[in-house]
């Protein structure tokens, strides 16, 4: 049974009505989600407040309703609380409901524009080949030792975070890795935790539609790192600009990781090829069979997190060296005629764009034409849409623009807008196929022996949402029939 006041512990109140030593079932932010007994709080969103289902949720059977505003009409039996901000508030409680299970395992934030899931999942999977048992929260999926979950978010909301982290102390696991998004912070959903490292990988334009400009994006990232405890570590990328900035005023610990630049960890690139990276990291030869420049900073992050995390450093090297790639992180098939290659990437930022193209550019001889296949997600950000056609159709022989996920806009407006950024020179490169579909097809149709083909944006995604729904959709299994059918 859980009793109102145990849950309010360190969330600051400024009123309450009503008795706070009632039993309360779950706490619910969403009233369409309320049952009999359960906290209800109101939040104030971007397309509606909170507030305004304060009456439905009561109606409903809420027992605590938690609000910023007390509402005028307040029913007799039901407790209300008032707090300066409910976001908080909400954090504050789902800790203490689930008894605040971050204290009970080392949990360790990864942010940044790219590169978090990279990072989380590969501690993930380099923990639990050392033997312990270990968490992930992530934009692919959600562990609980060797349970998977689906991910809905990349940084879910703190009920379903300190749910999760509940399930794990259940499950004995000693290390959690989760990812921290500019959102999560922004919305508190990761206030309240205990983290026992934060890592920061870069900084690059995203999100900007939902954050005022670059410097808000990048104050809110800096909070995670404000906020940690002076028992914790602060991992961050010098290479970055912005790497000093988020150590600027945190207690934590602080650690710096770059391949240029002056730092606690350091690595060298010996060699970069299709079949994988050799480093030097901190003078020991370590090979990686993950690809890519941006990759030895993962590797790097990974290595100097699993130092600071305790994990003794041969054997951490030996294991690196195991690690395959994230799902839809630059996973490839050769087709077997014509070996032609086809890279399904998440690339989805201009940065990441660039830094794959690059990659492959980088690998790949003159001779071989690199096809990419690249559109941009509805309902976000409009602004990278020119700089990732700009670099699409600079760095690539050839370039379909399509759909990505249009979500609820117009996919021809949303290619157009893309398209915008091409320059002149670059215009013979440039079609478009607005169905995915078919401009994997067309990509392969155009491919001859040897060539690259990269499909870029959706990596591990298995639908593509149109007008609020979502269809199977799969670029790997797509491109790989595509090639089959097509005998290449
Ligand atoms: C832009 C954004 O982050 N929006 C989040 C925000 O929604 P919102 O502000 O639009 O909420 P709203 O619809 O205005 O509603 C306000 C409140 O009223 C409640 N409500 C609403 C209707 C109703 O009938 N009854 C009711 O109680 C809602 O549950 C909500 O609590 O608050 C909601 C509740 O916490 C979140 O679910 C929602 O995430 C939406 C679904 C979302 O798509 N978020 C994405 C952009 C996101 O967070 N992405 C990052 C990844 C970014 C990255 O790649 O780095 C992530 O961490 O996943
Ligand atoms: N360290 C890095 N620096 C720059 N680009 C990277 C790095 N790591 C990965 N990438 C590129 O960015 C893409 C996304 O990587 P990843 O999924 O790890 O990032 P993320 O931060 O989790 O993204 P999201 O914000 O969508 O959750 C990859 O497919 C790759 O193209
Ligand atoms: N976490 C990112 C993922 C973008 C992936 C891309 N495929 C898209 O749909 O825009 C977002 O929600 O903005
Ligand atoms: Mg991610």
């Amino acid at each position: 049974m859980i009793v109102l006041k145990d849950i309010l512990y360190r969330v600051k109140l400024e009123t309450v009505v009503g008795n706070t030593s009632v039993a309360v079932n779950n706490i619910r932010f969403d009233s369409r989600e309320v049952e009999l007994n359960d906290v209800f709080v109101a939040i104030r969103g971007t397309a509606s407040d909170g507030h305004e289902f304060i009456k439905t949720a009561v109606d409903k059977g809420a027992l605590v309703v938690v609000c910023e505003e007390l509402p005028e009409v307040q029913v007799n039996g039901v407790t209300y609380v008032q707090v300066a901000d409910t976001k908080k508030a909400l954090a504050f409680m789902a800790a203490n409901y689930f008894d605040n299970p971050s204290e009970k395992l080392k949990l360790v934030g990864v942010t940044g524009t790219n590169g978090k899931t990279t990072i989380a999942t590969l501690l993930y999977d380099l923990f639990t080949k050392a033997g312990y048992k270990v968490g992930l929260l992530s934009t692919v999926k959600v562990m609980v030792g060797n349970d998977a979950f689906e991910a809905i978010r990349t940084t879910p909301d703190s009920v379903t975070i300190n749910s999760y982290l509940k399930q794990m102390n259940d499950a004995g696991v000693e290390f959690c890795f989760m990812e921290v998004s500019s959102h999560g912070i922004d919305q508190h959903r990761t206030t309240a935790l205990q983290f026992a490292g934060g890592i920061f990988t870069n900084l690059s334009h995203d999100h900007l539609d939902y954050h005022k400009d670059f410097a808000e994006y990048r104050d809110v990232k800096k909070r995670f790192f404000d906020e940690l405890p002076a028992s914790a570590f602060a991992l961050v990328n010098v290479d970055d600009k912005n790497g000093l900035v988020m150590l600027q005023n945190t207690k934590a610990k602080k650690y710096t990781y770059a391949l240029k630049s002056y730092a606690d960890y350091k690595a060298q690139i010996l060699e970069n090829q299709f079949t994988g990276l050799l480093l030097k990291v901190n003078d020991q030869e370590v090979w990686s069979k993950l690809i890519g420049n941006f990759n030895a900073y993962n590797i790097l992050a990974i290595y100097a997190a699993a130092e600071l995390l305790g994990l003794e450093t041969l054997e951490s090297l030996k294991l690196i060296s195991e690690l395959n790639s994230v799902n839809g992180r630059f996973q490839y098939v050769i087709s077997p005629n014509e070996k032609i290659t086809a890279i399904v990437d998440y690339a989805h930022t201009p940065d990441a764009l660039k830094n794959v193209l690059e990659t492959i550019n980088s690998i790949r001889t003159n001779n071989e034409k690199l096809i990419t296949v690249v559109g941009c997600g509805g309902d976000r950000d409009t602004t990278k849409r020119p700089k990732m056609g700009h670099i699409a159709s600079a760095l690539s022989t050839k370039v379909i623009f399509t759909s990505d996920n249009p979500r609820t806009e117009d996919p021809d407006a949303i290619i157009e807008d893309v398209e915008a950024g091409v320059q002149p020179q670059n215009f013979k490169k440039v079609m478009s196929v607005t169905n995915r579909k078919q401009a994997i097809k067309t990509a392969c149709q155009l491919a001859e022996a040897n060539d690259i083909i990269l499909i870029a944006g959706k990596g591990h995604e298995t639908y593509q949402e149109i007008n609020g729904e979502r269809f199977d959709f799969d670029d790997l299994k797509i491109v790989n029939e595509f090639l089959k059918q097509l005998n290449k």
